[in-house]
């Protein structure tokens, strides 16, 4: 007989269940509460009842948890300074798109070595989410893998879904699922067409396969999420941050009887993945907040403890401390002083008070 199924397939290895997971990296009471409130803080921020500037920064990739922790520290200082004007969330993200191959995030291969272990993968994400959390840190994501939800979800209080599939229908149902505010990114052409559809599908109720706590498929059904909003990222056309692309968003959005929140990822093709560029996107967004705009939210930051990135793959111990293996970033004193300018750039809005 022929064989007509998993010809490709080497192996399948079982995981255990997010039931499993969670036990042996539980939630505990604190962090519940506190990711509740920050998701409140958060979805305050897209509805303009919290005039606060959403700020999600950090690493392209976490790749070295001690060395993220370090930056995590420095942050978490830092939140606290500015957090009257600024809600510093901390970009936390394990799951890489890739345009075609390269190393896929902590989840998949932890030991960044091809060995995919992504039972350890999961584990570690979930405890390093617990350090930031622990720190008094707000953490985002993008959710990627269908299934990974399950297993981290409960500890992430905002998340993305990336340019690369903002257009999938798999994606926007797991999203009208998830209890977190969420951002759903333009499409790599720099489209605004596929993030509008995306809020549209993903703020109404969806049925789909996925997978319960027990691990066992299951048919999943959601009432929709509430609290999506697109995110700005440039594109293959170039930047789109200008304040005509944000009349243009804007008007793209009350056309659809969305809310006007719009959150500008100042890397990417913001920057024309630059990364030093970043801090001159962040300038001209605050400008046009303090000329009036009210749709910008906020803005996203690539930054680590280096500047810039290094090759990768290349062997463990080669690695340069603090320095991203996916995109360039900015690195911590360049971070902190334009925090710190953000601040006080941010007065005006909240001199009336
Ligand atoms: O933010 C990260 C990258 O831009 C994204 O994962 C795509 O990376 P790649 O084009 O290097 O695969
Ligand atoms: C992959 C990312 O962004 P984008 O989907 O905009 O390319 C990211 O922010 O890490």
């Amino acid at each position: 007989m022929h064989k007509t199924s998993d010809i490709n397939i080497i192996e399948i290895r079982a995981l255990p269940s997010p039931a499993q997971l969670m036990a042996a990296e539980p939630r505990t009471d604190t962090q519940s509460a506190f990711i509740a409130s920050a998701r409140e803080q958060i979805q305050k921020i897209i509805f303009a009842d919290d005039k606060r500037f959403l700020l999600v920064v950090g690493p392209c990739s976490i790749h070295d948890t001690a060395a993220s922790a370090d930056y995590a520290r420095r942050l978490a200082a830092l939140a606290r300074e500015v957090s009257g004007r600024v809600l510093i969330v901390m970009r936390v993200y394990f799951e890489k798109p890739r345009t075609t191959i390269g190393w896929k995030g902590l989840i998949m291969d932890p030991r960044l070595d091809g060995s995919h272990d992504i039972a350890a993968g999961l584990r570690m994400a979930r405890a390093f989410l617990r350090e930031i959390l622990d720190l008094g840190l707000p953490t985002a994501t993008e959710l990627l893998d269908p299934v990974t939800p399950q297993y981290i979800a409960d500890l992430i209080c905002w998340s993305a879904i990336g340019a690369r599939t903002t257009e999938s229908q798999t994606h926007r149902q797991m999203a009208s699922g998830l209890s977190m505010p969420l951002g759903f990114k333009n499409g790599t052409d720099g489209s605004l067409s596929a993030a509008i559809n995306a809020i549209k599908a993903g703020s109404q109720p969806q049925t789909f396969l996925g997978v319960n706590f027990d691990g066992h498929a299951s048919a999943v059904v959601t009432r929709g999420n509430p609290w999506c909003h697109i995110v700005l990222r440039g594109g293959s056309h170039g930047p789109n941050y200008s304040p005509e692309h944000i009349a243009e968003a804007e008007r793209v959005l009350a056309k659809a009887n969305l809310p006007r929140s719009i959150l500008i990822d100042c890397s990417h093709d913001n920057s024309a993945k630059q990364p030093g560029r970043q801090p001159e996107v962040l300038r001209e967004v605050v400008r046009q907040i303090n000329e009036g705009n009210t749709s910008i939210i906020g803005a996203m930051l690539e930054s680590n403890l280096l500047a810039g990135n290094q090759p990768f793959p290349q062997p463990r111990e080669k690695l340069k401390y603090g320095v991203s293996i996916t995109d360039g970033c900015i690195d911590w004193e360049t971070t902190e002083s334009l925090v710190r300018e953000l601040h006080a750039a941010l007065a005006p809005r909240f001199a009336q008070d």
